[in-house]
């Protein structure tokens, strides 16, 4: 059991550590019932020799003592590296984990430390990690010490005196392994808190973002920068009252020109009459941040329109951070004539996959993006994952590719960035934390290392070598019960569980094979959280190119006394170093009576009773034998309350595995759910744009229909108005042609009148064939040629069909005048037969009157009155 405390360097990837979380608020006195403890602290073992050189002694056992309920459930024993109480200060956990020796590690060797907290929501893992407002976290405390420990060795990319160092800028990014992006703290900052950093607040007004960062939590108000006590008219933006001059840090040095100085002005403008303006001082910078992003819904604070944007939270101070503790006794040897540059990247792994906290978000003036994903990524919704992977520097071990590195050359640079850095951070408020974190963040300081150069303008100038040091905040796991989650934050809890999950198992299998003295065989590429934690904890492949020594690992379980037993004790199992199980003994009825038969203990009275008689009859070997048998039935009782007590953990293992099955369950159908909502929203917009096109179409057939009627009518119109036009025309034409023919007429009825009637019609008269009509002659051609050649032939039969086709149109008039002697004679023709048709009931005249009407008509041409005729 105590191998916890022995020092097992090939099988240990992690040291575990379990902090206690004091309770926040103090007790109720007049509470009815105050829950018995379940979580029990053994006292530190007697001081050994490791211990000599520590001032405390750190207890490493802690008993789990199942709460009342119906269950017989059996006690469990942890071991741990050390257990905090609830009393241990920040240092203390700083201290006593060996995170210092971790960045002596980084610092003067370049091996890579970690230090990671895993516990369940709530139970402090952001307190240890980021601290408060009136504590620093384990991340202020290793950047101080870090800082300190180098001194003026440090490179700073900006000066006061000097242009901006590009070749540091540069060098660095050559040397980096993991095709990182690396800037300046002045230049990130600069951008951060300029102009394009309004959308940085507009995003961190979404729920998901970080309320409040876990180093401002705090009841501690804080001052804008415009309102120092003693403000002149421009004060400095960073303020530097705690460090110590030894460390040379020039204020000046630290601050970047475009933050350097602002104007005393208020930073706050009024944006509405809804929400009026507050003077600054009043208004701490976290508060104001606070109320912008638990406000998403409010226009009135933030609006759209550029012009109208609330101004964005200016960049804290230095000043306003925690000092405490003070970690100026932790300073480290740094190599001698040697420099150094410090980057500090940012990143955070949400529903397994990694984003950078410190990659700049979308210009708010930014032309608008086409796409609904590119509108989303504009918005600062969706972020680009990144990978980890192998590069092509980093061939035998996988690296998080395309970071954000910043160089820092001064504490208070990386503190300002770290703050950017966490207001990035996902957190949401649940039923058990209410500023929880909703992914695994990580803090990666990276102090690079290079020999130092006689003079600038060395011909070739020594690559940088160095180490990491990263510093993790895990998602607390949590019961959805609990934490009163639902939707995307109950997806999100799923995800985080799962991954703690996965974390559980390596961490099971190294507490298993340390138990059992083997090399584990961690099965770390489950997730990304774990592939994180542990591909750096195995010395490098690549022996020949780079032998890497494996990480130096940290864990801090921790866990708070008054809160949930089962999801506690399951952190518990799997991340202790050790574990035992034991079972409350009840002494047994049989036991106790052998116990007083054997000892053959007088009665009260001091006599002995008949029954006790009785029983000193029994021969010695009969009460061995009983006596056996009642052993090996204690020892059988024994062993079946081991059995059951293991079964009972085993139960109540199933029962959260279950339970975080249905989680996953339920993170499954939040899925589904979303993926049926998001085919639906598409395929409702692929109908709407076919229906849209399809009444593009027939709005386009339409409008072509129209048109098509509109030319005919209009072609109508004109061939209407046309026809009118030669109608008219042709009217006079045929009036003039019949004025013609009539003067023509005129002229042979003169000609007639000259020369005797008789001479002429016997040249024609067999050609004519004059017959009896009704009311008048009708003459029947019989020879075209003769009608053609006879103008007089013709005149008559103009005449007759006028007669004829007397009383139907003036138009069908026209057209009889309009058409040519043939078809005049033919109408003609036809106009007689229709008129003998008409007449066909009548007798035919016989060929005797016929003959003599001949004889009148010639007597009457004779007389020279053709007019009577017609
Ligand atoms: N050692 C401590 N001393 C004082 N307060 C503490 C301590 N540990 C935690 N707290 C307080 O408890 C509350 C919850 O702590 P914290 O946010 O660090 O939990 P967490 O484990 O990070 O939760 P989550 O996993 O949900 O993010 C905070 O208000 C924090 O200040």
């Amino acid at each position: 059991m105590d191998n916890s405390s022995k020092p097992s360097p090939q099988t240990s990837l992690f040291q575990v550590y379990l902090r206690l979380r004091p309770p926040i608020q103090p007790p109720i006195p007049k509470q009815k019932e105050v829950p018995e403890p379940w979580l029990i602290v053994e006292p530190p073992s007697p001081t050994t020799a490791e211990d000599e050189n520590t001032t405390k002694t750190f207890p490493k056992h802690v008993t789990l003592q199942p709460p009342n309920d119906s269950r017989k459930r059996a006690i469990e024993r942890f071991g741990f590296t050390k257990i905090f109480q609830e009393e241990a200060t920040q240092l203390d956990v700083f201290r006593e984990t060996g995170t210092a020796d971790a960045i002596q590690s980084v610092l003067q060797t370049g091996r890579d430390g970690l230090v990671a907290t895993l516990g369940v929501t709530g139970s402090g893992k952001s307190h240890t990690i980021l601290g408060s407002n009136s504590q620093r976290g384990l991340t202020q405390m290793t950047l101080d010490v870090l800082f300190r420990s180098i001194g003026e060795k440090i490179r700073r990319p900006h000066h006061p005196d000097l242009p901006t160092d590009t070749e540091l800028l540069s060098s660095l990014q050559a040397s980096d392994a993991s095709e990182a992006q690396v800037l300046s703290a002045t230049t990130f900052l600069d951008s951060s808190y300029s102009d394009g950093d309004r959308a940085r607040l507009s995003r961190a007004q979404t729920p998901m973002s970080r309320a409040q960062t876990p180093m401002m939590v705090g009841k501690q108000t804080l001052e804008l920068p415009g309102s120092f006590p003693h403000s002149p008219d421009f004060q400095p933006c960073i303020a530097l009252p705690s460090l110590p001059s030894r460390f040379g840090l020039d204020r000046s040095a630290v601050t970047p020109p475009s933050i350097r100085m602002i104007p005393n002005t208020p930073e706050i403008e009024p944006s509405s009459e809804k929400e009026p303006w507050r003077p600054p001082s009043k208004v701490p910078f976290l508060t104001r941040l606070k109320s912008l992003r638990k406000s998403p819904a409010k226009p009135s604070v933030v609006k759209d329109t550029a012009s109208h944007y609330t101004r964005r939270p200016p960049l804290p101070r230095p000043s306003t951070f925690p000092q405490s503790p003070d970690v100026a006794s932790f300073s480290m040897d740094s190599a001698a004539h040697s420099e150094y540059a410090v980057l500090l990247s940012m990143y955070e792994v949400y529903n397994d996959r990694i984003f950078d906290l410190l990659s700049n978000p979308t210009s708010p003036n930014a032309a608008p993006m086409a796409t609904r994903q590119g509108a989303a990524l504009q918005k600062g919704l969706l972020r680009r994952p990144l990978l980890f992977k192998n590069t092509e520097m980093s061939s035998d071990r996988k690296v998080v590719a395309g970071l954000r590195k910043i160089v820092c050359g001064s504490y208070d640079e990386a503190m300002l960035v770290l703050e950017t850095g966490l207001t990035e951070r996902r957190v949401a408020g649940t039923g058990s934390n209410s500023v929880s974190s909703r992914s695994h963040g990580f803090f990666c300081i990276e102090v690079k290392k290079r020999p130092q150069m006689q003079g600038y303008g060395a011909p070739v100038m020594p690559t940088w070598t160095g180490g990491t040091m990263s510093i993790v905040d895990l998602a607390g796991s949590e019961r959805a019960r609990n934490a009163k989650t639902t939707g995307s934050t109950l997806a999100e809890a799923g995800k985080i569980n799962e991954s703690l999950m996965y974390l559980g198992q390596c961490l099971q299998v190294q507490s298993d094979s340390q138990q059992e003295g083997s090399k584990p065989i961690v099965p770390f590429r489950q997730c990304k959280l774990t592939e994180l934690l542990f591909s750096n904890s195995f010395p490098s492949s690549n022996h020949a190119t780079n032998c890497r020594p494996p990480q130096k690992a940290i864990m801090i379980v921790t866990a708070d006394p008054a809160g949930d037993f089962n999801a506690t004790s399951q952190i518990l199992r799997y991340s202790a170093l050790a574990r035992e199980v034991t079972v409350p003994r009840v002494p047994s009825v049989t036991s106790a009576i052998l116990g007083g038969v054997t000892k053959g203990k007088p009665g009260q009275n001091g006599r002995h009773t008949p029954h006790d008689m009785h029983n000193n009859y029994f021969s010695a070997q009969e009460l061995e034998q009983a006596t056996n048998e009642a052993v090996r039935l204690a020892e059988e009782c024994n062993l079946l309350s081991v059995r059951l007590a293991e079964e009972e953990i085993k139960r109540t293992e199933a029962e959260l595995q279950l339970q975080a099955a249905e989680e996953r369950l339920g993170v499954m159908e939040q899925e589904v759910r979303e993926e049926c909502w998001s085919e639906m929203e598409e395929r409702m917009e692929e109908e709407k744009e076919r229906w849209r096109l399809a009444w593009e179409q027939e709005k386009v057939r339409g409008e072509e229909f129209i048109d098509g009627k509109l030319e005919i009518l209009e072609k109508t119109t004109k061939i209407s108005i046309h026809e009118d036009i030669s109608s008219e025309t042709r009217v006079d034409e045929l009036e003039r042609e019949n004025e013609t023919l009539r003067a023509k007429l005129r002229a042979l009825e003169q000609e007639m009148q000259t020369r005797s009637p008789t001479k002429k019609a016997r040249g024609g008269a067999a050609a004519v064939t004059k017959a009896p009509v009704k009311g008048g002659l009708v003459l029947q051609e019989t020879s075209n040629s003769n009608v053609a050649t006879n103008p007089f032939l013709a005149s008559l039969r103009l005449r007759d069909s006028e007669a004829t086709i007397k009383g139907r149109a003036s138009e069908d008039d026209l057209q009889v005048l309009d058409v040519s002697p043939r078809k005049l004679s033919l109408r003609s023709s036809s106009v007689t037969r229709a008129m003998v048709q008409e007449d066909q009931p009548q007798q035919q005249p016989a060929p005797t009157t016929v003959k003599k009407q001949r004889k009148l008509t010639t007597r009457k041409w004779d007389l020279g009155d053709p007019d009577d005729l017609f």
